[in-house]
């Protein structure tokens, strides 16, 4: 795929004075106007050649510029601020009409109406190559990852097609959590829900400095790779459900987390399930791999089975099973 020259444009600076596109602080927007770096973004992404790519949150267009120039044939962009439509209307004009641009919020969004199953039939012969790239407020991009990491665990929505990447940032600290490693102490759920799905790789940081305006964190560009085949073949809700547990007390030996998967009465399920997964109760949840969190989930689905109800049982109270869909911190993860 040859990388394509678009005509002279104006710089994102002068787009944000012409179009008068102030951030607004309750989207949480943070433009990038250095196209070095919306480049470096999509370069990480790897090669788009042959790919339906996606942008989320395009805003005053620096990444969508990088991502038309590397030549791809066909961009969908949404962005939920209208005031950004006549910008990237522009975009779509030089670049010859390569942009289907939606208004709205992705997190309403209904990936079928961005990939409608109608216009992609063929795709069920030869299935497309989809990559999702996008520079989100935090806010989003953490409750939107763990939608799409369900979407592509139950093989729904875009995910039915085949394997769809995504490029996307979060907070440095968010990055380095969702790529650490066993033993590494910043191991954590989310750590673990994205790699027993994913080949995940922190590409970079970029400084938070290098926004207009600044945040008051760094930025990593995570890139996922979904795997042929899940780590965990079980579904989504339930991994989640037992991971959540297990680290529900980080710093302490993971019998800790997994007695809260049951009533406090029933002591004996949780010296059942560490002893048929043959983990050792002492563990701490950062020390686990994924072939013992794997055993632990399938011995919790074997106890659930043999106990009905128990799979609806919340430690406590539901406030208590913290929803990280709704974590306003992505650092509570
Ligand atoms: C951090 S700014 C990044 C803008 C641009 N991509 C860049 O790198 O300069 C985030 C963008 O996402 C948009 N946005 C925020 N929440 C959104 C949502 N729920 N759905 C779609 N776009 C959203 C904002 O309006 C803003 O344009």
């Amino acid at each position: 795929m040859s990388a394509q020259r678009l005509p002279p444009l104006p710089t994102i600076k002068e787009i944000i004075r012409l179009y008068k596109l102030r951030a607004r602080k309750q989207l949480s927007q943070n433009f990038l106007l250095d196209l070095n770096l919306t480049r470096k973004i999509v370069r990480a992404a790897g090669s788009l050649e042959g790919h339906h790519v996606c942008e989320v949150g395009p805003g005053p267009g620096g990444i969508t510029r990088a991502i038309l120039e590397s030549g791809i044939a066909d961009l969908r962009v949404i962005e939920k601020d209208v005031r950004f439509m006549p910008g990237l209307q522009l975009l779509n004009d030089v670049s010859g009409g390569k942009m289907r641009i939606f208004n709205g919020d992705i997190l309403r969004f209904n990936m079928d109406d961005l990939f409608p199953t109608e216009a992609t039939q063929a795709w069920d012969d030869s299935p497309p190559k989809i990559h999702i790239i996008g520079n989100l407020p935090f806010n989003v991009s953490t409750p939107l990852i763990i939608n799409w990491l369900e979407a592509m665990s139950e093989r729904t929505s875009a995910w039915k097609y085949g394997r769809v990447k995504l490029t996307l940032t979060f907070q440095k600290e968010v990055a380095e959590r969702m790529v650490a490693p066993i033993l590494n102490r910043q191991r954590c759920r989310l750590s673990v829900m994205c790699q027993y799905l994913c080949y995940v790789q922190h590409k970079f940081t970029i400084p938070g400095t290098s926004f207009v305006p600044p945040p008051d964190v760094d930025v990593g560009i995570v890139k996922f790779v979904p795997l042929k085949q899940p780590k965990i073949a079980l579904p989504f809700r339930l991994v989640e459900k037992v991971v959540r547990h297990v680290f529900h007390f980080r710093q302490k030996m993971c019998k800790r987390g997994i007695a809260t998967l049951f009533p406090p009465d029933q002591p004996a399920l949780t010296r059942e399930m560490l002893s048929t997964a043959d983990v050792s109760p002492d563990t701490r949840p950062f020390m686990l791999d994924i072939a013992e969190i794997d055993r632990l989930c399938h011995v919790y689905k074997d106890i659930c089975d043999r106990h009905p109800g128990l799979i609806d049982y919340n430690y406590r109270s539901a406030e208590n099973a913290l929803d990280w869909r709704r974590a306003k911190l992505p650092l509570n993860i």
